[in-house]
């Protein structure tokens, strides 16, 4: 049976920091390390054995990758790297403080900026040190394929490409794997796979560190799909993130 698991890397700097992050290149903290290691622990108690990973270009999930890995004594499995796992790219809110950005615009606003189907933020410009246009990973791309903002459709024609190409064809060959993404890339997966409308999407948060298992059947459709771990960890896990941008939250 294809088995996927997707796991949203550890608590970063700028998680902890409540700053909006996207394509920024953030590490793990330290408790952030613990969830990989916690994650790590919990796949292995699923007895899962995976035949490869994927992950983004971004240390925070690479990280996460290889310390869950290694506690499971699965370093040697093969990994691809890709920019189309990479985070949702926030445009000009990378780099603002959630909270304050609420006080500013309202919390209607950043919802829908944080977790709305098709509007994406303002967008940051070609010319901005930040853009993935400067940025040597991505040098070797066409230019034109790199966002200076992307809602979460657009960063589901992104990955999907990805999903077709290469993670798919080894989920139809009966393979576990294993993708380490992050919060709006994952989600952008998630609405794929579980077919929830627009409007459910808007209410799904992913959160770090814990695994979210799919049994899937031979024409990769979901049979069913959980966290790993205790239910309700994960659920005020998931509400945590919710209300990462509520006003006066630090
Ligand atoms: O800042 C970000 O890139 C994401 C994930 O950390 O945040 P949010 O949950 O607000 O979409």
């Amino acid at each position: 049976m294809p088995t996927l698991v997707l796991l949203r890397h550890g608590q970063s700097q700028w998680n902890l920091d409540n700053r909006f992050t996207g394509w920024v290149d953030v590490d793990i903290t330290e408790a952030g390390r613990q969830e990989a290691l916690k994650a790590g622990e919990l796949m292995k108690a699923e007895g899962l054995r995976f035949d490869f990973a994927h992950t983004s270009v971004l240390k925070r999930a690479i990280r996460t990758l290889n310390t869950a890995l290694e506690v499971m004594d699965q370093l040697w499995v093969p990994v691809e790297k890709t920019w189309r796992l990479n985070e949702r790219h926030y445009g000009a809110l990378q780099g603002l403080d959630k909270a304050e950005t609420t006080a500013k615009h309202g919390e209607a606003q950043v919802k829908i900026w944080r977790r709305s189907y098709d509007v994406p933020p303002p967008a940051m410009d070609l010319k901005d040190p930040g853009h993935p246009a400067n940025d040597l990973r991505y040098a070797k791309l066409d230019v034109k394929a790199l966002p200076g903002t992307e809602s979460l459709a657009t960063t589901l024609d992104r990955v999907l490409p990805y999903w077709h190409d290469a993670i798919a064809p080894q989920l139809k060959a009966q393979q576990t794997v294993l993708v380490t993404a992050h919060g709006n890339s994952l989600r952008a997966l998630y609405k794929y796979l579980t077919d929830v409308t627009e409007a459910q999407i808007l209410e799904i948060n992913i959160p770090t560190g814990i695994p979210l298992l799919f049994d899937l059947d031979d024409a990769l459709k979901v049979k069913s799909f959980r966290y790993l771990g205790d239910p309700d960890a994960a659920k005020r896990a998931a509400e945590a993130v919710a209300n990462q941008a509520k006003a006066g939250k630090h």
